[in-house]
């Protein structure tokens, strides 16, 4: 079996996150969640969403789906690395994304959902594609949906083509050559604690000389930015005029109107470059000559992550064999 379904820009001018549209139950309910390798949970607004948090968000009830059954006694509950959180009851029923059917999926319905959720008024919830390790419900881990259709796919792959204001795509079960040019470097995944976490060969900045250097970091779908060590950030706004590290921020910004230079990073012999117009990310508030950078610092995360800024700029396989892999290719 192979799925495959469209990433689609949660807003339409900064990328913030991706959707992609699933059904849910029987008859199908349709939504359209953020797929996130950097979670591991599946949960979705519901109509144990209190209305006070609903914001135009669609929402799976469950009393509606002749196939969803209460998983008695579990509940999850979940905080992202932006402080954002929610927490909920947890249900299996049948789950599709484009053509792929997992039946006894654990979907997880939100009780509770933080403001940053509520005011994301076009993303229904999440889909969790990292290690089944990370999931939190309890007393009883669930599997993520990659996890339980592994066994039914082709290939025990599912790839990422996000692009840059324009919807890209998932696939799952099979990789697509027409995606991408020249070869797929794979490189290992360290699974433990959960993410998919691999090792960078190294960096420029614009058309400066390469930094061959090991930077491990997680490749998260579910974070819009890039979040790297001090000491490359330093390294790329030195050569912005008039950037600083702002508090008041929370980060990096520079004037609108500088020029950026392009920044590369190494997937072993492979060379990956993000170009500028991605690094310029959006005004620090609307209509504001100030912008804020889609390469920050990871000091304080405790990991760097190669979010949506770096994933948009390639093509990459999620190779969920054992062990598993990723794989970087241009296109
Ligand atoms: C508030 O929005 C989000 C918070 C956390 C994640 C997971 N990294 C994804 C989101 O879209």
């Amino acid at each position: 079996a192979t799925g495959s379904a469209a990433a689609v820009p949660v807003d339409e001018r900064f990328d913030i996150a991706y959707i992609t549209p699933v059904t849910i139950g029987t008859p199908p309910q349709t939504l359209q969640l953020d797929f996130d390798t950097g979670s591991s949970d599946l949960w979705v607004f519901s109509s144990h969403t209190p209305p006070s948090q609903i914001r135009g968000q669609e929402v799976y009830a469950p009393n509606k789906s002749s196939t969803a059954k209460l998983l008695d006694g579990q509940t999850w509950s979940i905080t992202y690395g932006d402080g954002s959180a929610s927490r909920g009851n947890v249900y299996t029923d049948n789950f599709a994304v484009g053509g792929l059917t997992v039946e006894g999926q654990a979907v997880e319905c939100a009780q509770q959902v933080s403001s940053s959720f509520t005011s994301e008024e076009h993303m229904d919830g999440l889909l969790g594609l990292g290690f089944s390790t990370l999931n939190t419900v309890s007393p009883k881990g669930q599997l993520t949906f990659f996890d339980n259709a592994k066994s039914k796919l082709d290939s025990p792959v599912f790839t990422a083509d996000l692009k840059y204001r324009e919807a890209g795509t998932y696939d799952f079960g099979f990789i697509d050559k027409a995606k991408y040019t020249g070869e797929i470097v794979y490189v290992p995944v360290e699974m433990d604690p959960g993410y998919w976490t691999f090792t960078s060969s190294g960096y420029a900045v614009g058309s400066g000389n390469f930094n061959a250097a090991p930077i491990s970091g997680i490749a998260d779908t579910g974070t819009s930015l890039v979040y790297l060590p001090n000491s490359i950030l330093t390294a790329y706004y030195r050569q912005v005029q008039g950037a600083t590290n702002s508090a008041n921020y929370g980060g990096y910004v520079f004037p609108c109107s500088a020029t950026l230079p392009a920044f590369t990073f190494g997937i072993g012999e492979a060379r990956f470059t993000i170009p500028p117009a991605y690094i310029s990310y959006a005004p620090v508030t609307e209509g504001s000559a100030t912008c804020f950078g889609g390469l920050q610092s990871s000091r304080g995360i405790g990991v760097n992550i190669w979010g949506d800024v770096a994933l948009k700029a390639a093509f990459v396989v999620y190779n969920g064999e054992n062990p598993p892999k990723i794989g970087w290719a241009n296109k």
